[in-house]
This record gives C-alpha cells, sequence and structure tokens, in this order.
C-alpha cells in the first residue's frame, strides 16, 4: 500500500468550505486504485487562529508541515479580522518561503459545460508557470518618516538562480505540451529588473531546441490572453506578474473559482504544497455556494506531482463530465451549491470502484 501523508490546512472563509469535498474525493480515489491511502492531518491556522494566539501558525508549525509528502491548502485572509499583509505573510508566503516553493504551475483551459465570458472563445488550454519565491513578493524595503513626508521603499528581488530556474522549469514544462514559451516581462518600464529577466530567459531559451519563444509586455500581454488565450501554451513570468495573470486565465475559464495551483519544492527538501488560485471569497463564505471546481482540481495536481497520473486523469475527466451536464455553482450560471457539485463528481467516481 502507497501511503501519501498529507497535512491540511483549509484557512479562512470558503477554504473550509472546498476543503473536506477534495478529502472526500481523495478518499475515493484511494479506494478505486486499490492500492493508495492518504492519510490526513489537519490544522486550523488562519485568521481565527491569530486572534486566538496571536500568529498565524504555532511556533513548530513549520516542522509538522515539513513532516508530510504535501500540503493542502484553502485559502488564507480575512481582512475584517487580520490585515492582509499579516495573515498572508504569517501562512501562505511563509510557507512558499521557507519550504522554497520557487515555482507556481497554474494551467487554465475551456472546461465544457462553463461558458467563458468571451462571446467566441477558441479553445484554449495554458499553463502560467510563476516564480514563486522573489520578485516584487519580497520583505526588502521599509517605511520611513510619517504624515505627509512618509516614504515606502519596496525592493524587487531578482535572482539569476530563481529567475532561469522558473524558466526552465517552463520550457521542460513546454516540452510536453505545445512547444511554445512566452515570456511575461516588462523591460521598457522597469529599468533593472526586467532587461535582466529578458536576458536570463533568452540565455536558458538557447539551451532547449524545439521549443519557439515569445515574449510580450505584461500589460500587451495581459489584453491579448482575454482577447486571444488559445496563442498561449506556456508563459513564464515573474510572482506578481504571474499572480494577476492566473485570475485572468481564471475569469476567461470562466471564474476564479475554478482554477487550481501546485506550490512546488524542487529540491525535495521540502513538502510541496497545493491550493486553489482564488482566495477566501468573504462575499460569499458561509452561504455554501463556493465552486469546489478549483479545490478538486488541486487533488489532480497534488495526484499528478505524486505519479498518479492516471487516477488524475480520470479526476480531471469526471469533473468536466459534471460540469458539461450543467451541473454548477452560481459563479458560472449555475444553480447547485457546493455540496451538489462536489456530490456530483463523488457520485461519478463511485461508478468506477
Ligand atoms: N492564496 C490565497 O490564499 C489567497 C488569499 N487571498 C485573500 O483572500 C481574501 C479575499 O481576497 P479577494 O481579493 O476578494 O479574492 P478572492 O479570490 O477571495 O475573491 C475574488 C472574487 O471571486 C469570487 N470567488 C473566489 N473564489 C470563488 C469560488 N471558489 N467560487 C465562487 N466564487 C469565488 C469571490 O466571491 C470574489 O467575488 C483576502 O484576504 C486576500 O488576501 C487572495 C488571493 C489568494
Ligand atoms: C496571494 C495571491 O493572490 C496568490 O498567491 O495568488
Ligand atoms: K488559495
Ligand atoms: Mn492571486
Amino acid at each position: 500500500m502507497k501511503k501519501i501523508k498529507l497535512t491540511v490546512i483549509p484557512g479562512d472563509g470558503i477554504g473550509s468550505e472546498v476543503m473536506p469535498h477534495a478529502l472526500d474525493i481523495l478518499d475515493v480515489i484511494g479506494e478505486i486504485h486499490g492500492g493508495l491511502d492518504f492519510e490526513y492531518e489537519h490544522f486550523d491556522y488562519g485568521c481565527d487562529y491569530y486572534l486566538k494566539h496571536g500568529k498565524m501558525m504555532a511556533d513548530d508549525g513549520m516542522e509538522h508541515l515539513a513532516e508530510s509528502d504535501s500540503i493542502l491548502l484553502g485559502a488564507v485572509g480575512d481582512a475584517s479580522k487580520v490585515p492582509d499583509h499579516i495573515s498572508l505573510w504569517g501562512l501562505l508566503l511563509k510557507i512558499r518561503q521557507e519550504f522554497e516553493l520557487a515555482i507556481n504551475v497554474r494551467p487554465a483551459k475551456v472546461f465544457r459545460g462553463i461558458d467563458s465570458p468571451l462571446s467566441a472563445p477558441e479553445d484554449f488550454d495554458l499553463v502560467v508557470v510563476r516564480e514563486n519565491s522573489e520578485g516584487e513578493y519580497s520583505s526588502v524595503g521599509g517605511r520611513m518618516y510619517r504624515g505627509d513626508d512618509e516614504i515606502a521603499i519596496q525592493n524587487n528581488v531578482f535572482s539569476k538562480r530563481a529567475t532561469k530556474q522558473a524558466m526552465e522549469y517552463a520550457f521542460k514544462l513546454s516540452a510536453g505540451r505545445s512547444h511554445h514559451v512566452t515570456s511575461a516581462t516588462k523591460s521598457n518600464g522597469i529599468f533593472h529588473a526586467m532587461p535582466f529577466w529578458d536576458e536570463v530567459f533568452s540565455e536558458t531559451s538557447a539551451q532547449y531546441e524545439g521549443i519557439r519563444t515569445s515574449q510580450q509586455h505584461i500589460d500587451a500581454l495581459a489584453a491579448s490572453l482575454v482577447t486571444h488565450p488559445q496563442r498561449y501554451d506556456t508563459i513564464v513570468a515573474s510572482n506578481l506578474f504571474g499572480d494577476i495573470l492566473t485570475d485572468i486565465g481564471a475569469a476567461i475559464m470562466g471564474s476564479i473559482g475554478i482554477a487550481p495551483s501546485a506550490n512546488l519544492n524542487l529540491n525535495d527538501k521540502s513538502p510541496s504544497m497545493f491550493e486553489p488560485v482564488h482566495g477566501s471569497a468573504p462575499d460569499i463564505a458561509g452561504r455554501g455556494i463556493a465552486n469546489p471546481i478549483g479545490q478538486i482540481w488541486t487533488v489532480k495536481m497534488l495526484l499528478d506531482h505524486h505519479g498518479e497520473e492516471e487516477m488524475g486523469s480520470m479526476l480531471l475527466n469526471t469533473m468536466e463530465s459534471v460540469t458539461a451536464d450543467g451541473i454548477l455553482t452560481p459563479d458560472v450560471g449555475g444553480g447547485a451549491s457546493t455540496d451538489e457539485v462536489a456530490g456530483e463528481v463523488i457520485k461519478r467516481l463511485k461508478r468506477k470502484m
């Protein structure tokens, strides 16, 4: 029996509404597989934990997480309780940085049965490789003076190592896809970091034959992702650009509630982390209508990561059969609840047992 040890952090808002379904689905997958077992350790880290303990996770939290094979996360953040920069840096970004989850892989594609807001979307199936450890998401900088003289300085950090690593990952990923990598740049406006980014991109591309490359400034790329998503296969982007592009990618799929992400550790020193692209959605939390597809799709990515691609494909096809039959939450135009959509996925999976 292959055992996969997972730590589970549902987090805030709709995180705790979508997570139980992901675990139910993992259990069913384990049964279908026959030789696969998931063990869970649950953590109640999040903004309520902060209100009780004055921190987003226990002092020995990272040590506990480090013992697992992978981490499943829902969403972090509830600005009504804790300022977002405190909650995210105390949990989500802490895990990403301390576990060196250097790459954030975020796919987007046309899902049968889910209408894109584009009037005539052509078939698209793309993936964004987001540098996940530095860039614009850095804690370097500070604030000085107060009042009208106040100054805030935020330093962007671009190391050759992390930049190249993200680009190499994108090229390798694209080799198994449509052999096309697009670099998201802004070297016309960002004077130092982005010309550096472009140089590392051309240096990296020289190592990979047979892969077509493009580069586009982030503003034009954002626009063209909306008008021509079918032009893209693999996009490599800095931390902030990748963050924004993947919300756009989610929007052209039909909803941010669908999109998944894999935060990958590449040096085998720490577990990787799987979470939907969306946040805690306080505007719909507690109503039972959060789309569970994004969180369920993270289960597919987790299965792929642990070498269970066959199970992963089966899950993705089952999810798509549910959306294709119009069983949808309100964010994608349906009338079903979170439980109904997830329940239908589980029902159809169980038919395969
Ligand atoms: N990785 C993470 O854990 C992230 C956390 N956040 C945090 O989440 C909180 C809310 O942030 P927002 O900017 O509002 O982004 P958000 O992604 O939580 O919500 C944006 C919009 O999308 C909708 N939405 C999101 N997920 C959905 C789902 N599964 N089903 C249906 N509709 C869904 C929401 O209702 C909202 O209208 C903040 O505290 C923020 O810092 C935001 C993004 C990522
Ligand atoms: C924080 C955030 O929005 C993200 O990592 O996607
Ligand atoms: K999330
Ligand atoms: Mn985001």
